[in-house]
């Protein structure tokens, strides 16, 4: 057996040696750079196959005539000028002379077998006829100076072509081509256009151009990849043109001016649900029910979202729909806030008196990311989640507001207060400031009572006696005091009493003596509209405490011997009965829109009962004009509730204002317009509303003034809700001698009393 070429030297000294010959490539170098030594012809001979020889300066490669085994030729990073040497080689399977000076395209004859060539970084301009190289696989001409496609017309068998960053204006000569993967970046192309044919197409670069449309993609079936890294498409609605792409699932905007277009990624994620990565980022689970929930709701979002603008629970269970023992089906929740700085003890107060009127009030339960203190429950206290729990929440839509404070975040869920109100009860919970804001402008209307520190020594002594405040904490939650306390002075009515909590015990006895007077006040049906003087502090000190009678079936007394509903039993009906007038009459009057909005959702029930529900997507950018609220593009825009205007209150419904101690809410607001859109696309009342079998994208994507995804169907909003004016509902708690301690409080009463 003979062998011809053996290679037994250190390699990297000989490249230097020949390197410096001219350029010129030597046999002994070969001989040195061979490998794959494999048999030919008979068996008798054994030849090498592969010859790689990057990078050293070659420019004259004419030895390599004589090499005709050859299958696979490397000479990249060379000064390689001239490879007719290749037309001796018919054996030649793979070539790459990337990083050479050859201008001359194919200039050699056919290797009847030659299936992958790479030629880029090169100085080609013209491409030629290519038949005569028909197994051409894989081809690469990126890098050079081409301007027009042509002459790949019969290379049936090529699969990937790469044009990268040649002059290319125009894409043509592909018909047919079985491509698998194109690559045609940084060219200089204006449109999508002569790819129509090419039904194999799996991936396709098109970034670094000039390209403003989608079209021309729509054919292509099996496309599963397509970058459109920086170019000039500017419109949410070109995503149309590859929606019905079903193999798609990557797909790169970055870098294009769609990508300014508010909502843009839920927007695309909602047309293009297949997608798993967008713009080089994978798409969330999160995301895409997000997507989902703001355009398409099902009718359990359309319930939640009903919530918020006072619909009913009940409602949405057909068998409870006419269950008069239950809280009256189109009465909001009714729901007790105490506010205050950290640490005040409205917490311990809310438990307190949760426990102690556990007829009517149960304990909402809010998240928090912070960890439990020594003695706290998890469910009790708080629900304790990690970070990424709470956001996923977030994005799930579940809280009514949250917060950030103290590095953690706070939420109360909806849940929280629907499960209480599943039992028949209201709701006591507990937050800062800028939870009370957030409430504010809601469609919810508890009744606000602060907790406040008067005396400084107390409250810090009180704050050490936890044992679970660093100093910081205690600063930061000292220097919130006049926060409050300045709030109450400015803001009339913005809080419905005020009780001092210098000490706990005190502080109960008025939170419960406040409680008892709103009960009396409602189960006396207005008779006594007095609630109090315009002040709204509150010391405890009781001019006279008035039973709260049961009704007169009832009969004996308990622990609130007065007045105490644990006396009565609540599996009695006209106890429920009562209590259900007590807790509508703890409510504003409804207003135009919680009466329209039941009537809505009792369609929509009657439709759901009957089988009738909506039409996938049929809410789809419909309504969509409003779904940005400004509250969402600026945050702190409403953080006056002078300054809302009735609409911007109802779009701003969960906008914590950043103002008041730099807080801000991670709940989006909620889109009216999508569940006004909803019901009247059940109800087909909706004269100017699409109809349901409309084509979703022709909705989605039409032009319109604002560019959002079909914001130029004029959408259909329920009536706006004039809400309860806080300073019209008088203070519950008359209005004792002023006390020292609570002179500080008393004088912003004062001062808001006679405002
Ligand atoms: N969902 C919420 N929204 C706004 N504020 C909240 C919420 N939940 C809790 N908070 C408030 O966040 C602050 C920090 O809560 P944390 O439970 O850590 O306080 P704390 O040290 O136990 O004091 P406190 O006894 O006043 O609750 C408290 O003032 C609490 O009332």
């Amino acid at each position: 057996m003979e062998i011809k070429q053996v290679t037994l030297h250190t390699r990297s000294e000989e490249a230097k040696q020949h390197s410096k010959k001219d350029g010129v490539l030597t046999a002994a170098l070969v001989c040195r750079r061979v490998s794959n030594l494999r048999s030919v012809g008979t068996g008798l001979q054994c030849l090498y196959h592969h010859l790689c020889l990057p990078s050293q300066d070659l420019s004259d490669v004419s030895v390599l005539c004589n090499y005709v085994h050859l299958q696979k030729l490397q000479l990249p990073h060379n000064k390689i000028k001239d490879l007719s040497c290749v037309s001796h080689m018919p054996y030649l399977v793979i070539l790459d002379a990337s990083h050479n000076d050859i201008s001359s395209f194919f200039g050699f004859q056919p290797p009847k077998n030659l299936k992958e060539v790479n030629f880029s970084h090169n100085r080609m301009t013209n491409m030629k006829d290519l038949s005569a190289f028909s197994s051409l696989r894989h081809l690469d001409l990126g890098y050079n100076s081409f301007s027009e496609i042509g002459g790949l017309e019969q290379c049936c068998k090529l699969t990937n072509l790469s044009l990268e960053h040649n002059k290319i204006s125009r894409v043509g000569g592909l018909d047919r081509l079985p491509l698998t993967h194109l690559c045609l970046r940084g060219n200089q192309l204006e449109r999508v256009e002569g790819l129509d044919n090419l039904k194999s197409l799996q991936v396709l670069d098109l970034s670094l151009n000039r390209i403003t449309t989608l079209s021309g993609l729509q054919n292509l079936h099996v496309l599963g990849s397509i970058n459109l890294e920086r170019n000039l498409i500017s419109e949410i609605q070109e995503c149309k043109h590859v929606h019905d792409l079903s193999l798609l699932r990557d797909l790169n905007l970055l870098g294009n001016p769609v990508q300014e277009q508010p909502d843009y990624r839920l927007a695309v994620i909602f047309l293009l649900q297949h997608l798993t990565v967008l713009d080089k980022e994978k798409v969330t689970a999160e995301e895409k029910v997000s997507s989902v929930n703001k355009y398409d709701p099902p009718l359990d979002v359309v319930a939640a979202r009903d919530h918020m603008t006072h619909l009913v629970y009940h409602l949405m269970q057909p068998q409870v729909l006419y269950d008069s023992t239950m809280p009256s089906a189109d009465s909001p929740y009714a729901m007790l806030v105490l506010t205050g700085p950290q640490g005040c003890g409205k917490r311990d107060l809310a438990h307190r008196l949760c426990q102690e009127l556990s007829e009517y009030f149960a304990y909402g339960t809010c998240h928090t990311t912070r960890g439990p203190y020594v003695g706290e429950e998890n469910g009790i206290d708080y629900h304790f989640v990690s970070e990424e729990d709470f956001q996923n929440m977030i994005h799930m839509g579940q809280f009514v507001q949250t917060v950030q404070y103290g590095g953690h975040s706070y939420g109360l869920s909806r849940d929280a207060i629907e499960d209480v109100a599943k039992e028949g009860l209201a709701c006591c919970v507990h937050m800062e400031l800028e939870g009370v804001l957030s409430l504010k402008n809601s469609y919810f209307e508890p009744r606000y009572i602060l907790l406040i520190p008067t005396q400084v020594e107390k409250y810090l002594g009180h704050l050490k006696s936890r044992g679970v405040y660093s100093a910081a904490q205690m600063d930061a939650a000292m220097s919130r005091v006049e926060l409050y306390a300045d709030t109450n002075r400015q803001r009339l009515g913005f809080f419905d009493n005020v009780i001092p909590c210098d000490d706990c015990e005190e502080a109960f006895q008025t939170l419960r003596h406040i409680v008892k007077e709103y009960l009396v006040e409602e189960q006396e049906e207005g008779e006594n509209n007095n609630r109090g003087s315009p002040d709204n502090t509150s010391t405890g000190h009781k001019p006279e405490e008035k039973p709260l009678s049961p009704p007169p079936s009832r009969s004996g007394s308990g622990r609130l011997a007065a007045h105490s509903a644990t006396a009565l039993d609540p599996s009695d009906l006209s106890y429920r009965n009562y209590f259900n007038k007590i807790q509508a009459e703890l409510r504003p009057p409804k207003s135009a829109t919680e009466l329209a909005s039941i009537r809505r959702r009792e369609q929509l029930v009657r439709e759901a009962i009957v089988g009738k529900s909506p039409g996938i997507y049929s809410q789809l950018f419909k309504s969509s004009a409003q779904t940005a609220p400004s509250s969402l593009q600026n945050p702190g825009a409403h953080c006056s509730e002078d300054s809302s205007s009735n609409e911007s209150r109802a779009s701003s419904a969960l906008t914590v204002p950043s103002s008041a101690g730099g807080f801000s809410s991670s709940v989006q607001p909620l889109d009216m317009s999508v569940l006004g859109h909803t019901l009247e696309a059940l109800k087909g009342e909706s004269p100017g509303a699409p109809h349901p079998d409309t084509d979703l994208l022709a909705l989605a994507v039409s032009p319109s003034s604002d560019r959002r995804p079909g914001s130029n169907v004029k959408p259909i909003l329920p009536p706006i809700p004039s809400g309860r004016k806080t300073p019209a509902s008088p203070s519950p708690a008359p209005s004792p001698g002023p006390s020292p301690k609570t002179k500080a409080v008393e004088e912003g009463g004062d001062e808001g009393g006679e405002g």
